[in-house]
């Protein structure tokens, strides 16, 4: 790839901040590495001036949760009218919608888990199925906000109604999977490998994705082929279908206990790019180092219209 110059925008105005600006700074290094001139921008509402100041070639977007992976960062990028990494538009916002996304995703065979989506008032107030069921915002990351309601639980979540919920009013009530949680993910048209996670921690949380250690990835998993098969057409299916670019992720529960499916929970269109994140290391897993990969997010980019 040419030497380019390389705006990364990362931070941003999401629950997922911290992640993102590691994230971010990462992938700046990478870039760097690879002997491109890099700009980076941690974005808050004055983007565009910045976005004008740095005048790149290319925008490697390097956000996470709300306004950087729903579309609204990707309208102002088509706005800008220079190549940007990842999804565009319409694929962001419909993946940032795990209800929505499920919803689109089931006429092309996939199994994704019954749900119904609330005011959080009202998920507090009653149980909306019967559980075990996980509450979650149903546009939010990094597992902030999910809650695990066990089977015979008497009562929903009483944080739902807290004052302090900083994750909107919209919440996903979805019944719970049992098993194993695998995880694929995909470059441009090709599924990478299939991990399993292990996490320490009760589930697959905040704590557990970013702190050292806080869980185990197994790579390639250890699940029979046709399991593994069936996730990695199932991520390249969300993929394609979504209509995303570039990397995404896609996320299943594997209900090896139960009647063997593999449930796909959402596909996300800005994977983290963390030292404990799961795509980078899908695709070292398959000879494409670090540096290499975000060189290959960059050479991506696009801007369509
Ligand atoms: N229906 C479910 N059944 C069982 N566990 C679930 C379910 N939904 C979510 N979880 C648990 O919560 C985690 C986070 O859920 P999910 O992947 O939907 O959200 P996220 O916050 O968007 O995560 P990410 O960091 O991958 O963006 C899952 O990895 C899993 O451990
Ligand atoms: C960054 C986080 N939402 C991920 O999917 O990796
Ligand atoms: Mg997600
Ligand atoms: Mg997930």
């Amino acid at each position: 790839m040419k030497t380019s110059r390389i705006a990364v925008l990362l931070g941003g105005m999401s629950a997922e901040r911290e992640v993102s600006l590691v994230s971010g700074v990462k992938c700046a290094e990478a870039l760097r590495v690879k002997g491109h001139e890099v700009v980076e921008i941690d974005v808050d509402r004055d983007v565009w001036d910045r976005l004008k100041d740095a005048d790149p070639d290319i925008v490697f977007n390097a956000l996470h949760g709300e306004y950087g992976e729903d579309g609204r960062i990707q309208g102002l990028l088509e706005y800008f009218g220079r190549p940007y990494t990842h999804s565009g538009v319409a694929a962001s916002a419909l993946a940032m919608d795990k209800e929505r996304t499920k919803a689109a995703l089931r006429p092309f065979g996939l199994d994704c888990p019954e749900g119904v989506v609330a005011d959080r008032f009202e998920a507090a107030r009653t149980h909306l199925i019967e559980p075990p069921y996980v509450a979650k915002p149903n546009d939010r990351g990094s597992s902030v906000g999910v809650l695990i309601v066990p089977e015979g639980a008497n009562r929903p979540p009483a944080e739902l109604a807290a004052d302090s919920w900083p994750y909107g009013d919209e919440v996903l009530i979805e019944k719970f999977i049992s098993g194993r949680e695998l995880t694929v993910a995909v470059m441009d048209d090709r599924p990478l490998a299939v991990t399993e996670i292990v996490p320490k921690t009760a589930f697959y949380d905040y704590e557990a994705k970013y702190a050292a250690g806080g869980s185990d990835h197994i790579l390639p998993a250890d699940v029979p082929a046709a399991v593994a098969a069936q996730a990695m057409q199932a991520a390249l299916t969300a993929h394609r279908e979504i209509g995303c670019r570039g990397l995404t992720r896609t996320d299943f529960r594997w209900d090896e206990p139960g009647d063997g499916r593999v449930w796909l929970l959402e596909i996300n269109t800005q994977p983290g790019m963390t030292p404990t994140s799961l795509a980078p290391e899908q695709a070292a897993h398959c000879g494409i180092d670090f540096p290499d990969l975000v060189e290959w997010m960059a050479e991506d980019a696009s801007c369509p219209r």
